[in-house]
């Protein structure tokens, strides 16, 4: 049996946000010392920020919060492809993956990803992936970085997209250490009744 591979960038009061919005904060509201019994840590963040779900409500206002999302949809077998050095991806880059019976794609974009610097430049997603990857089958994709739209897009047509053809969203996986393969996948959010998104501690294991 093969061992589970953390896929998640760690929260620290160093993870980068997206410019403008919550920082990550983790601070003790009481300490042993002040309870006489226990430490009680509290933490502020954007749940955009860190290895994350998108819940549709992010970007439509009818659509479905993090709560209401099954949680099947993040719980299973999953690809990883190397598309490195790519700046758009969408059907044409993608056809070249054998990706019949998948049903979850990761994307690793990037050789190297920083935790604690938010990225000037992001490969964007196509408005035709939603289209392509229902085709396949495909009901979850994942990013290694924070958005699969352009940082400064406020349209959000690959969101848009990939909504429109039933499929979700993950981004901020950090797969660099990750050989391209077959994995399992646990990826789920948090039970945040009204949410636009959830961190996730992400994990896949080979197979
Ligand atoms: N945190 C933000 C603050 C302001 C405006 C956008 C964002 C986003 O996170 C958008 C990104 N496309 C996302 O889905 O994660
Ligand atoms: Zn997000
Ligand atoms: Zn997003």
């Amino acid at each position: 049996m093969t061992k589970w591979i953390d896929i998640t960038q760690a929260f620290s009061n160093k993870i980068s946000t997206w410019p403008g919005d919550t920082p990550f904060q983790f601070e003790f509201a009481y300490t042993k010392e002040q309870t006489g019994s226990v430490n009680m840590g509290r933490f502020t963040t954007s749940v955009h920020t860190g290895t994350h779900a998108d819940a549709p409500f992010h970007f439509d206002n009818n659509a479905p919060t993090i709560e209401q999302l099954d949680v099947n949809i993040y719980i299973g077998r999953a690809k990883v492809v190397d598309v490195i050095g790519l700046e758009s991806i969408g059907r044409e880059e993608l056809q070249v993956f054998d990706l019949d019976g998948v049903e979850r794609l990761l994307l690793k974009t990037a050789k190297t990803v920083s935790v604690e610097r938010f990225p000037t430049q992001i490969p964007v997603l196509k408005e035709n992936i939603g289209e392509f990857l229902q085709e396949k089958g495909i009901f979850l994709v994942g990013v290694d970085h924070p958005s699969v739209d352009a940082l400064d897009d406020k349209q959000l047509p690959a969101h848009h997209a990939l909504y429109r053809h039933g499929v979700h969203i993950l981004e901020n996986l950090f797969l660099q250490d990750v050989t391209p393969g077959d994995y399992e996948l646990i990826a789920l959010p948090l039970k945040i009744q009204g949410a636009d998104g959830s961190p996730v501690r992400a994990v896949i294991r080979s197979i």
